[in-house]
């Protein structure tokens, strides 16, 4: 396991007050890392590749889609779509996809690492076809020892990019949805840091086993007190009942991953910031990010343990919302008295100079959240006396630091063409503090 942010230990958190004595035994203690992964993440997706296309503004209204929406075809028009796209060469670029795929595979190649995928696989892969880049596109260290073989076709994702630069998915399923509760190994539930879903997994045809297996797995992850994570898919999948995914989100969830429009479609709230403090009623943690007005997080933390920012306090609907944010987060049930941080971060380096894609970015942020609570799981098991684990704090870092981290990482997302990391962050970067503010 690579820390976060690769930083040297003098960023390592708490950063001051540490005590030097507690440090050197900390060492000592440290056990070698087994192949078996003291530390890992789990999730469950759709399996897909994403078939990228330049189209023009009436295409996406002649296929009858929702622009901006991630709609389902059926067989007839999947093919047209296809056709079209083949016909008249639009399609640029072809990737892996999946957005629990795309963040289990940024996560391992982050914190070179092991994750684990469960989802379907076509039993008979054949070279070159949709299966087979899905698997040459996927991380070695994602683990896809669990899926279930289906004797059919895995997802595909048309990705199709307007004149305007606007992003409509129209997904072509195949048998994404086939996974069945029977698939899903507990043990391999019981042992992760986190069980990471997106809210694509309870939308699927009548007879479709992909939510039952969804539930199997949250079941299993309660059972063990493993945190939940959701990443919401579209403003529209969340738009078409909020109420039944606010009731979702506080029966089943821990952590919570959204862009802002997504966050509006739940909560009703239009700030990000009120929005992510909205969600807080519901989970423990919340990730929202805002397109070029960069990322903001909220979380619990200990009162008594709380720590006051040295950055610049900021304005917002909550007045200096980010004094706390030098804080860890924690679940609100492990609080004796729980207060809410939030912390808020611009884009790195006011963002690429030029953006190549933003298909992903908010999926790069959620590997990076998922780097530090791993690591914070990591560090317990290695090192289970740490005053670091004196509390059940959910992440290794600071709210601040996450946001930096995270925000760190979707740039690097915005600044290549696939959603998914082709590398880690560069190693000139061991110490992320230092090199954060240059350019
Ligand atoms: N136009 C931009 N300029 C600068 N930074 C950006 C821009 N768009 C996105 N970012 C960075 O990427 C992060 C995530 O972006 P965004 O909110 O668009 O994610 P998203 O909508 O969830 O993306 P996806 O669903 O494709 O993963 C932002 O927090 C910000 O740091
Ligand atoms: N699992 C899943 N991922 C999707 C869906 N629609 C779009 N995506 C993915 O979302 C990613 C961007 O966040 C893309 O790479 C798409 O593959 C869907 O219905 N289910």
């Amino acid at each position: 396991m690579k820390f976060p942010g690769k930083r040297k230990s003098k960023h390592y958190f708490p950063v001051s007050a540490r005590d030097p004595l507690l440090r050197d035994s900390m060492l000592q203690e440290m056990q070698p890392e087994s192949e078996g992964g003291a530390s890992y993440i789990v999730g469950i997706d759709q399996t897909m590749v994403d078939i990228e296309a330049r189209v023009d503004e009436n295409f996406v209204a002649r296929y009858g889609l929702t622009p901006g929406e991630s709609n389902i075809l059926n067989d007839d028009m999947s093919e047209a779509l296809y056709q079209e796209l083949r016909s008249h060469d639009l399609i640029s670029h072809q990737f892996a996809g999946g957005t629990v795929g795309n963040t289990l595979h940024n996560y391992s190649v982050l914190a070179d690492d092991r994750s684990v995928l469960l989802g379907v696989m076509c039993s008979n892969v054949k070279i070159g076809d949709y299966a087979y880049r899905y698997l040459c596109n996927t991380s070695s260290r994602v683990d896809l020892n669990y899926l279930q073989g289906v004797d059919g076709a895995i997802g595909r994702c048309f990705t199709l990019i307007s004149d305007t630069g606007e992003r409509t998915f129209a997904i072509s399923p195949g048998k994404m949805n086939e996974l069945r509760a029977s698939s899903v190994p507990e043990e391999v539930i019981a042992g992760a840091s986190a069980l990471l879903l997106t809210s694509y997994l309870l939308r699927s045809k009548p007879g479709e086993p992909m939510p039952e297996a969804t539930m199997q797995a949250i079941e299993y992850a309660k059972k063990h007190q493993v945190p939940v994570v959701l990443t919401l898919g579209t403003q529209y999948v969340i738009a078409d009942e909020p109420q039944a995914w606010r009731d979702f989100l506080r029966d089943h969830v821990s952590i919570l991953a959204m862009n802002e429009d997504e966050g509006f479609a739940l909560t009703g709230l239009k700030d990000p910031l009120m929005a992510a403090d909205k969600a807080l009623e519901w989970v423990d943690l919340v990730l929202c990010t805002a397109g070029p007005n960069g990322l903001f997080m909220a979380s619990y933390t200990e009162e008594e343990f709380k720590r006051t920012t040295q950055h610049p306090l900021l304005p917002g609907a909550i007045a200096e919302f980010n004094q706390y944010e030098f804080s860890r987060a924690m679940r609100r049930d492990c609080c004796q008295q729980p207060m809410k941080i939030y912390s808020h971060i611009a884009p790195y380096m006011g963002g690429p100079e030029k953006i190549m894609n933003t298909n992903g970015a908010g999926d790069g942020a959620l590997s990076a959240l998922l780097h530090d609570i791993a690591a914070n799981g990591f560090h317990r098991s290695s090192v289970p006396n740490s005053s670091k684990h004196a509390r059940e704090y959910l992440t290794y870092s600071s709210l601040a630091q996450v946001c930096k981290y995270a925000n760190r990482v979707s740039y690097q997302v915005l600044n290549q063409h696939s959603p998914r990391l082709t590398r880690g962050l560069p190693e000139r970067e061991d110490s992320l503090e230092e090199s954060y503010w240059e350019r």
